[in-house]
C-alpha cells in the first residue's frame, strides 16, 4: 500500500481563493488588509522566504509593508520600527522574520509586537490566550497542519495524535489547537525525553513529526495505515555539495502510512496561507 499524498500547495491554493474573494468583499467596505514584514540583514534566505510572503499578498490582494534594516541594526532602531508598524493603521499584521542577527534581543522583539497585530500568532499574549482558549491569532504553522487535515478529511475528534518535537512554534502549541473542543483529539507530546518513542508513535491514529532531525521518523515506528505530517526542515548538504532541505520522516514511510504530509510541498505552503488568513482576519474584525 502507498500512501495518499496530502497536497499542501493545492490546499494553499484553494485557501487564497477563498481570500481573493474576502478581500474583495472588504475592499467594498474600503478596507484593504496590509502585512508588514520587518527584515533585518540580508540573509538570502530570509529575503527569499519575505519576498514570497509578499508574493502571496499580491496574488489575494493584500497590500505589502515592507521594513528593511541593515545587519548591523542597534535594538534601538528595531524597537522603532515596531513602533511605528504598531501605529500603522495600514498593518493589520507583521512579523519579524526570524532568525534576527545575534547581537539582537529575538524576545524584546517579539514582545514588543501588538498582540493584535501578531500575524505570526507566536507573541506570549497569543499563545496565552489559546492555552485558556481564548480567540487570538493562532500560530501559523499548527494551524495550517490542523486546517490541512481537516480539509482531507482526516478524522481527529478521539483520535490518538503523537506529536513529535516541543518547540515553541510548533509541538508545543500544536498540542493546545489538537486538544480544542473543535479538534477533540488526544494528543501526547514526544520529545528528546520520551524513553520510548517508537511505542507512543505506533500506538497513534496520527504521527506529526516537528522535532529537526532528518529521517527520524521510520516506516517501523508507524501504525500501517495512519497519517503522518511531516514538519521537518532541515538544510543538508549532498554528496554533490548541493544544499537542500530534507523532512523528518524517512520516504519508506509512505510504504506503510495511510496518508502522508510531504516536506516540501506540505506544511510550509500551509505556514503561509495561514500568515495570509491572520491578516484578513484582523483586517475583518477591525473594519
Ligand atoms: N517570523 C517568522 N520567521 C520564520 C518563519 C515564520 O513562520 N515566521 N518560518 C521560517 C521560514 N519560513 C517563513 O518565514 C518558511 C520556510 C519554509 C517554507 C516552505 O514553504 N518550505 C518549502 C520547502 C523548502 C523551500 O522550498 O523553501 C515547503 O515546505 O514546501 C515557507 C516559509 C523561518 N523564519
Amino acid at each position: 500500500m502507498t500512501a495518499t499524498i496530502l497536497d499542501g500547495k493545492a490546499t494553499a491554493a484553494e485557501i487564497k481563493d477563498e481570500l481573493r474573494a474576502r478581500v474583495k468583499a472588504l475592499a467594498e467596505r474600503g478596507i484593504t488588509p496590509g502585512l508588514g514584514t520587518v527584515l533585518v540583514g540580508e540573509d538570502p534566505g530570509s529575503q527569499a522566504y519575505v519576498n514570497g510572503k509578499h508574493r502571496d499578498c499580491a496574488e489575494v490582494g493584500i497590500a505589502s509593508l515592507r521594513v528593511t534594516l541593515p545587519a548591523d541594526a542597534t535594538q534601538e532602531q528595531l524597537d522603532t520600527a515596531l513602533a511605528e508598524l504598531n501605529a500603522d493603521p495600514a498593518c493589520h499584521g507583521y512579523i519579524v522574520q526570524l532568525p534576527l542577527p545575534g547581537h539582537l534581543d529575538t524576545q524584546r522583539a517579539l514582545e514588543s509586537i501588538d498582540p493584535d497585530k501578531d500575524a505570526d500568532g507566536l507573541h506570549p499574549v497569543n499563545l496565552g490566550r489559546l492555552v485558556l482558549g481564548y480567540d487570538a491569532p493562532l500560530p501559523c504553522t499548527p494551524r495550517g497542519i490542523v486546517e490541512l487535515l481537516r480539509r482531507h478529511d482526516v478524522p481527529l475528534s478521539g483520535a490518538n495524535v503523537a506529536v513529535v518535537g516541543r518547540g515553541n512554534t510548533v509541538g508545543r502549541p500544536l498540542g493546545l489547537l489538537l486538544t480544542r473542543r473543535s479538534e477533540n483529539a488526544t494528543v501526547t507530546l514526544c520529545h528528546t525525553g520520551t524513553l520510548d518513542l517508537a511505542a507512543h508513535t505506533r500506538a497513534a491514529d496520527v504521527v506529526i513529526v516537528a522535532a529537526g532531525v532528518p529521517g527520524l521518523l521510520t516506516a517501523d515506528m508507524v501504525n500501517p495505515g495512519a497519517t503522518v505530517v511531516d514538519v521537518g526542515i532541515t538544510r543538508v548538504i549532498g554528496e554533490d555539495g548541493k544544499g537542500r532541505y530534507t523532512g523528518d520522516v524517512d520516504p519508506e514511510v509512505t510504504e506503510v502510512a495511510g496518508k502522508v504530509v510531504p516536506m516540501p510541498g506540505g506544511v510550509g505552503p500551509m505556514t503561509r496561507a495561514m500568515l495570509l488568513t491572520n491578516v484578513v482576519e484582523r483586517a475583518e474584525r477591525a473594519g
